[in-house]
């Protein structure tokens, strides 16, 4: 029996990796962990049966103890309580589907317990890629992709060489606002913004799916995951999401991973690693296919991916003034507070106003967000 924790199991993932449990019953539930939602966590603790629950806040940490007091889990709040479920003895892998920086520190504290990763969330990475990657391997730890892309690349690179990577093929959708010039961007609205054409996601990755800061991010993270520069990194638009990546080896030789656009693969193939087992759903049909396409990003457009590339080529602390820019402006634009174009103004003005720091420990990381986040809140 494999013996799962989930950060932010009542999200897009989390309840996703709940429908991958509820279908293999060699997965148990050992630990679950949400922000606010304890009407839905206090459901998936009556039918997981978990030994701990964690909830961030901690007024509702203490509403759920109520409400689960005829039950067997116990329940933890903040992020001790994020720290304490994910180093439980009894955990084996640890599914990383909490969205922001707030995941750096339980993902590291996992890993210092020796529980292999299946990384969902992609900001970790971004921010604190030169510190998880290198614990990881220290301690003998598997961090398993789970992002559509970055698993579409594992499998693609399953018994290959590393050392023989041409460039890796990082595809993308392209979003909502795909072959949109500036003039019609500065009319779209929210609405319009949360209508991914292929992926039914959490709001956060969906507004940046369709500034393309997804991506960015996706570069970052493939630049941790996979050894290589941003330079070896080429993203290819292809609007249908049916290819998820490709790799391109030195022989020219270019192996791509193909499914429909659907996480319980990905989260599937995570956990159960290096094991494939038959799951339910939608299979490909070629015949029903109605074409694949190609496209090259257009970057002068959508911003954010030009300035993800330039984060990731800088280094040290700039990824994560990317990235906290990012989460604050986004999180503006979900209240209504700024206008679409001000998310990618944001983040530009806050990586020309940041003094670089080489090597970032955890804390400056830490420091350099909290001071991106104010000077948003001060400015804009
Ligand atoms: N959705 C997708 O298809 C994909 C997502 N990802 C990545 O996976 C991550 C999760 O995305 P997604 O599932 O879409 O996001 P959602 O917004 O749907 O879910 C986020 C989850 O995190 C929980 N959470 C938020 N803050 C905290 C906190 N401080 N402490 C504990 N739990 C918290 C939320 O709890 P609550 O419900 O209580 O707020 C919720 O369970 C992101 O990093 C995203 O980029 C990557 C590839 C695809
Ligand atoms: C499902 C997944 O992995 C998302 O990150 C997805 O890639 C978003 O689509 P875009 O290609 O539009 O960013
Ligand atoms: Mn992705």
């Amino acid at each position: 029996m494999k013996q799962i924790a989930i950060l932010g199991s009542t999200g897009s993932i989390g309840t996703q990796t709940l429908d991958v449990v509820r279908e293999n019953k060699d997965l148990s539930v050992a630990a679950l962990a949400a922000g606010t939602n304890i009407e839905q966590l206090e459901k998936q603790i009556r039918e997981f049966k978990p030994a701990y629950a964690a909830v961030w806040d901690e007024q509702k940490a203490k509403e759920l103890t109520v409400l689960v007091k005829d039950t067997n889990t116990r329940v933890v709040s903040g992020m001790d309580g994020l720290i304490k479920i994910v180093t439980l003895d009894q955990i084996n892998i640890v599914v990383t589907a909490i969205v922001g920086m707030i995941g750096i520190r339980p993902t590291i504290a996992a890993i210092e317990a020796g529980k292999d990763i299946a990384l969902a969330n992609k900001e970790t990475l971004v921010t604190a890629g030169h510190i998880i990657m290198p614990l990881a391997i220290e301690k003998g730890v598997k961090i398993l992709p789970v992002d559509s892309e970055h698993s579409a690349i594992f499998q693609a690179l399953n018994g290959e060489n590393p050392k023989q990577i041409n460039k890796i093929l990082l595809t993308a959708s392209g979003g909502p606002f795909r072959g949109m010039k500036l003039d019609d961007l500065a009319k779209v609205s929210l609405e319009d913004a949360l209508k991914h054409p292929n992926w039914s996601m959490g709001k956060k990755i969906t507004i940046d799916s369709s500034t393309m800061v997804n991506k960015g991010l996706e570069v970052i993270e493939a630049k941790w995951l996979f050894n290589v520069s941003v330079d070896e990194i080429q993203v290819v638009i292809q609007p249908q999401s049916i290819i998820h990546s490709m790799v391109e080896f030195v022989d020219g030789s270019i192996i791509a991973q193909l499914g429909m656009p659907d996480m319980k693969l990905p989260i599937l193939y995570a956990l159960l690693y290096p094991e494939r087992r038959n799951m339910h759903g939608e299979r490909v049909d070629f015949a029903k296919l109605a074409s694949i396409t190609f496209e090259s990003p257009d970057m002068d457009t959508f911003k954010g991916l030009k300035l993800a590339y330039s984060a990731g080529k800088t280094g040290g602390s700039m990824p994560t003034v990317l990235n906290a820019a990012n989460e604050k402006a986004v999180s503006k634009f979900l209240n209504r507070e700024i206008a679409y174009l001000d998310i990618v103004r944001i983040i530009e003005q806050c990586m020309n106003e940041h003094k670089l720091v080489d090597n970032p420990n955890i804390e400056q990381i830490i420091e350099i967000e909290k001071s991106v986040h104010e000077l948003i809140e001060s400015r804009w």
